[in-house]
């Protein structure tokens, strides 16, 4: 680790999170001096809940409008997520866990558990995810959710039952990984 030499850092773009390009060097696996070239987006760390009412056998998933799937063969640019978002300078990720569901379901949440921790796309990406599943009464009371305006979030809910859930991941539907790995770990040990 301690050998990591960094030969150059130049900053490519720096709009709303630094995107860098790196020149490194590090001893390799045989001993021998490498010289490798990387760019870098930092994208601030970020949690993901994945809302479980287990009485009445249903998810609570998002559906929102995502540029960069539009962008790369997403016909209509929706994807269907978990509920997850960016954790805040000073926040930890419980916290962050805590306002996003508020934010974004307006629902109360009770049992916030820890599943994994993730990097999402390791070869150009910081980004780190908290997962965790949490348990909420889709027929109690709730806020208006949706997401922020002020920071131009447009987010439907989408009640989705187990069976449905289980038939969408089988057709392989879900085109979120983080959605996936959170509804797979629901399935294996917890039904
Ligand atoms: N101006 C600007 N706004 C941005 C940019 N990137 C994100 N935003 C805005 O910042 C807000 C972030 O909302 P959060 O709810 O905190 O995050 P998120 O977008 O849901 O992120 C989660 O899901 C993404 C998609 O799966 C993940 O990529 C991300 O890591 C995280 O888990 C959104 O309004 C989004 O449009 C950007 O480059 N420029
Ligand atoms: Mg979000």
């Amino acid at each position: 680790m301690s050998d990591i030499k960094i030969i150059k850092e130049e900053t490519l773009s720096d709009k709303k999170y630094p995107l860098k390009f790196y020149t490194f060097q590090r001893t390799g696996s045989k001993g021998k001096l490498l010289e490798k070239k990387n760019e870098v987006y930092f994208r601030p760390d970020a949690v993901t809940v994945l809302l479980v009412d287990s009485v009445n056998s249903k998810f609570l998933l998002i559906k929102q409008f995502r540029l960069p799937t539009f962008l790369n063969g997403n016909e209509t640019g929706y994807l269907v997520e978990a509920c997850a978002g960016l954790i805040d300078e000073g926040e930890s990720p419980e916290e962050t866990a805590y306002r996003e569901v508020d934010e974004e379901t307006g629902y109360p949440i009770h049992d916030l558990t820890k599943v994994a921790n993730v990097y999402t796309s390791a070869g150009g990406i910081t980004e780190f995810q908290h997962l965790y599943i949490a348990w909420y009464n889709s027929r109690g009371r709730h806020g208006e959710g949706g997401g922020l305006e002020e920071e131009g979030e447009d987010i439907e809910l989408v009640e989705m039952s187990f069976d449905e859930a289980r038939r969408t991941l089988k057709k392989g539907e879900f085109m979120d990984a983080k959605t996936i790995l959170l509804l797979q770990h629901y399935f294996l040990n917890y039904e």
